[in-house]
């Protein structure tokens, strides 16, 4: 039984790889075969709907054939966008990733389907964006977008258009930097919880994204996705907007957003136009006398990682630590969850008691806290326990300072909940 679906499992894995190779081969004929300066019958069908605007026409449709864009990120924004893309008839969209698909990025990235959980977002786009729109020339580029990397790929590519789909501050300036080197504009957008943010830099002598913002925001102000939520038709409200924005670059529209913030209050339905300020002459990168001419380390300029995903902290020594096999054959414990209330509810163990970190620095419920602390038996335990183990980390170090080392012992659980879930009982989410 476990050897048939193996070898079913085996097969299929072959049959997919034979499949993408196929439609590499079927591309490049049709690249050779289609590539004619009109548009094909069943094009002019497919696209007739756009074609009829007088703005587009055929002439329009033809540009739009005939352009190249980049689209850095398949995730909640680069998903909606590479789809109006690829549906507009964008000759060439290339997308770039270095991630894989994850349950918990299916509520919102939509290029991406169940089955397609453990494989590259670059080959999930892929297969999604070609079943949409066959005449698109799609290039998955699985790669970490870093100053190398992306120099790399820019010298072996001339693209019209870049678009920022991505969620850290550290890729930005390096998209914003090899578009100001390249020429090239760059669409921007951000979504995160009810909120989101689109813009266009580097248009026709517009402001870039260092003009607004020449130093990079203290790393513990950003919040992440991941810790801050996201309702997942924000990104889709954005990403579809910062396709429009590319077409309507691509086609010469009057109305690009240059030189405008658009902020879209996803709570109350409301779209804001915030005015920027103009390119700045003393700019550093797209200046007058611009003295930032190549790719620097951008991780190092901004002091934080370029991903959003968290990294594990070390900040106690073992002793203050226990690990989840160890604090799960312990019956009897006082346990302190002190992640945040909306995450204790999604889930928690029970006889847990959620006590948020952001509250235990602010000094709130540090009452009831200091009651549990003080009132246990000699020797007895409290386990602090969080979703990886990092703030469980932080609270335990706080609050022996705090306490001076006067209550009980505090132990930190190592891994947190994810940990739990790993190698204790599967059934607990994993998120
Ligand atoms: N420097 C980079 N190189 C390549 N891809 C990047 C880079 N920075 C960010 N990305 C990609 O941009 C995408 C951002 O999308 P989004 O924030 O919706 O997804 P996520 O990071 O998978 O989600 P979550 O925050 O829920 O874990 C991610 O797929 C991420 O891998
Ligand atoms: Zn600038």
């Amino acid at each position: 039984m476990t050897t048939n679906k193996k070898e079913l499992e085996n097969e299929i894995r072959t049959l997919k790889e034979i499949l993408y190779q196929k439609e590499k081969e079927l591309e490049q004929l049709n690249k050779v075969f289609e590539k004619s300066s009109n548009l094909s019958p069943s094009e002019i069908s497919r696209y007739s709907r756009q074609i009829i605007l007088p703005s587009v026409g055929v002439e329009g449709q033809l540009t739009l054939k005939k352009s190249a864009v980049l689209i850095v990120g398949v995730g909640g924004l680069g998903c909606p966008a590479g789809q109006y893309l690829a549906a507009a008839g964008i000759g060439k969209l290339d997308i770039l990733d270095s991630d894989e698909v994850e349950i918990t990025n299916l509520h919102r990235q939509i290029l991406h389907v169940e089955r397609n959980i453990g494989e590259t977002k670059v080959k999930s786009g892929y297969d999604s964006l070609k079943r949409l729109n066959s005449n698109v020339e799609v290039n998955p580029l699985e790669l970490h977008a870093n100053g190398e990397t992306l120099q790399k790929v820019f010298s072996e590519n001339k693209y019209d258009v870049v678009v920022d789909c991505t969620d850290n501050v550290a890729t930005r300036y390096l998209l914003n930097d090899m578009c100001v080197f390249n020429k090239v504009p760059l669409v921007s957008g951000s979504a995160l919880q009810l909120e989101g943010q689109l813009t266009v830099y580097n248009y026709k002598k517009g402001l870039c994204y260092r003009c607004l913002f020449p130093v990079p925001p203290p790393p513990q102000t950003v919040t992440s996705c991941g810790e801050g939520g996201v309702l997942g038709a924000i990104p889709g409200v954005i990403g579809v907007l910062q396709a429009l924005e590319v077409i309507k670059i691509l086609l010469d529209f009057p109305g690009v957003l240059s030189g405008r913030l658009l902020i879209f209050d996803g709570s109350d339905t409301v779209f804001r136009n915030i005015k920027l300020r103009q390119r700045n002459p003393q700019c550093v990168v797209c200046g007058d006398n611009p003295v930032i001419t190549k790719p620097i380390d951008y991780e190092q300029f901004c002091g934080s990682k370029a991903a959003d995903k968290v990294t594990d902290i070390k900040i106690l020594n073992s002793n203050d630590e226990t690990d989840v096999k160890e604090f799960n054959s312990i019956t009897k414990k006082i346990v302190i969850d002190v992640r945040q209330e909306a995450e204790f509810q999604m889930c928690h163990l029970p006889n847990s008691i959620n006590i948020p970190y952001k509250n235990i620095v602010k000094g709130i419920n540090l009452e009831a806290l200091n009651e549990i602390l003080t009132g246990v038996n000699d020797n007895e335990k409290v386990y602090f326990l969080c979703r990886r183990g990092n703030d469980s980390q932080r609270a335990v170090s706080l609050l022996k300072e705090k306490f001076n080392d006067s209550c009980a012992i505090l132990l930190s659980v190592a891994g947190g909940l994810n940990a739990y879930s790993k190698l204790i009982d599967p059934s607990f989410p994993l998120y």
